[in-house]
């Protein structure tokens, strides 16, 4: 069974502007409301893609009702440990470009902390845990690592997409994959990264430190994919962007999904950005249609590190 973390979900409230002066008052072209966070997110694409997984993390308040009845109107199994404060709501403005407002988050207790880890120790070998996204601010900074561990203990498979420390203190417990996108890479090595060529040192890096599998988005520019063995190199398709929020969720869900299905890394990769691209040329999630429309789209060049060394 694939299971999908979301310790910090969201209603992720869309406003749609021409344009966005501070201090003054804005009203918007169109509005939209979304239930979010980056796991949930990789549970509705899995959906999308015919793929049954299970949602777990915190969930409180009105927003959390509403996602939880959002969830069960899409058919999709979640077991949420229920929270006093309210879900948080992220605000996506959309005008000439992207700026997005991510609270921080509802406070957590112990409790319910302890009995989520619960729930993750049911897991075994036979499972897949995806940890997707920040952590409520009240929670301590090594809660992946404690997840994660118990993960390495049980044998259980494991992605994980966060940020800055969060990611680099799993790195040591082996992920499956990892997927930051440039800025997160760069940010991890206090660099800029934005082409491929760039990306393919640092991301062999994050292999050196644990990582089985990087892949380092590059928006509009497609994705870098390393392992111990290769790199490989993808365009992404052109259309239109709607609304990029998340693109780099739905390349975590194409990516499972393909590989559970085929075990092949490639068709995966490739899956996974016309997953990427899909969502990104759509208000919301992308549909099993659109990312094999935009399959014969993407061009994958190998880059073998055979005899390199890493
Ligand atoms: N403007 C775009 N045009 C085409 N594809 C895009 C665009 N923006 C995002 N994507 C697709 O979504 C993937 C993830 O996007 P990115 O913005 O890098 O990730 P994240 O959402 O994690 O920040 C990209 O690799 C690409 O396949
Ligand atoms: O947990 P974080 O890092 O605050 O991110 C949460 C946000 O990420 C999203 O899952 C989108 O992520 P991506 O655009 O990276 O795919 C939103 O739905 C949500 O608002």
């Amino acid at each position: 069974m694939i299971y999908t973390l979301t310790l910090n979900p969201s209603l992720d409230y869309i406003l749609e502007l021409d344009q966005i002066t501070l201090g003054d008052l804005n009203r918007t072209k169109n509005d939209s409301k979304f239930p979010g966070g980056k796991g949930i997110n990789v549970s509705q694409v899995l959906k999308k893609l015919d793929v049954n997984s299970k949602a777990l993390g915190f969930i409180g308040g009105f927003t959390g009702d509403y996602i939880e009845e959002f969830l069960r109107t899409l058919k999709i199994d979640t077991e949420f440990v229920r929270v006093k404060e309210d879900t948080r709501i992220n605000v996506k403005l959309k005008s000439m470009t992207e700026t997005e407002i991510n609270a921080k988050g509802p406070k957590i207790t112990r409790q319910n902390y302890e009995t989520l880890k619960e729930k993750i120790r049911g897991l075994t070998s036979e499972d897949i845990l995806v940890l997707a996204g920040s952590i409520p601010s009240s929670m301590p900074a090594n809660t992946y690592e404690e997840l994660v561990e118990v993960c390495k203990e049980n044998r259980t498979k494991f992605v994980v997409d966060a940020e800055g420390d969060l990611l680099l203190n799993v790195l040591p417990f082996q992920p499956y994959l990892i997927k930051p996108n440039h800025h997160e890479l760069g940010e991890l090595f206090n660099t800029v990264v934005t082409t491929a060529e760039e990306v393919i040192p640092y991301g062999r890096k994050l292999i050196k430190k644990g990582a089985r599998n990087v892949i380092v988005s590059l928006a509009e520019n497609g994705a870098v994919l390393i392992n111990q063995e290769y790199a490989l190199v993808a365009t992404a398709p052109k259309g239109e962007v709607k609304s990029s929020v998340g693109a780099g969720d739905s390349m975590v869900a194409g990516f499972i999904a393909m590989f559970e299905k085929t075990k092949s890394v490639e068709e995966a990769f490739r899956f996974s950005i016309a997953a990427g691209s899909a969502t990104a040329f759509s208000f919301g999630l992308c549909t099993r249609e659109q990312v094999e429309n935009l399959l014969p789209e993407i061009n994958i060049e190998r880059i073998s590190f055979k005899g390199d060394g890493i």
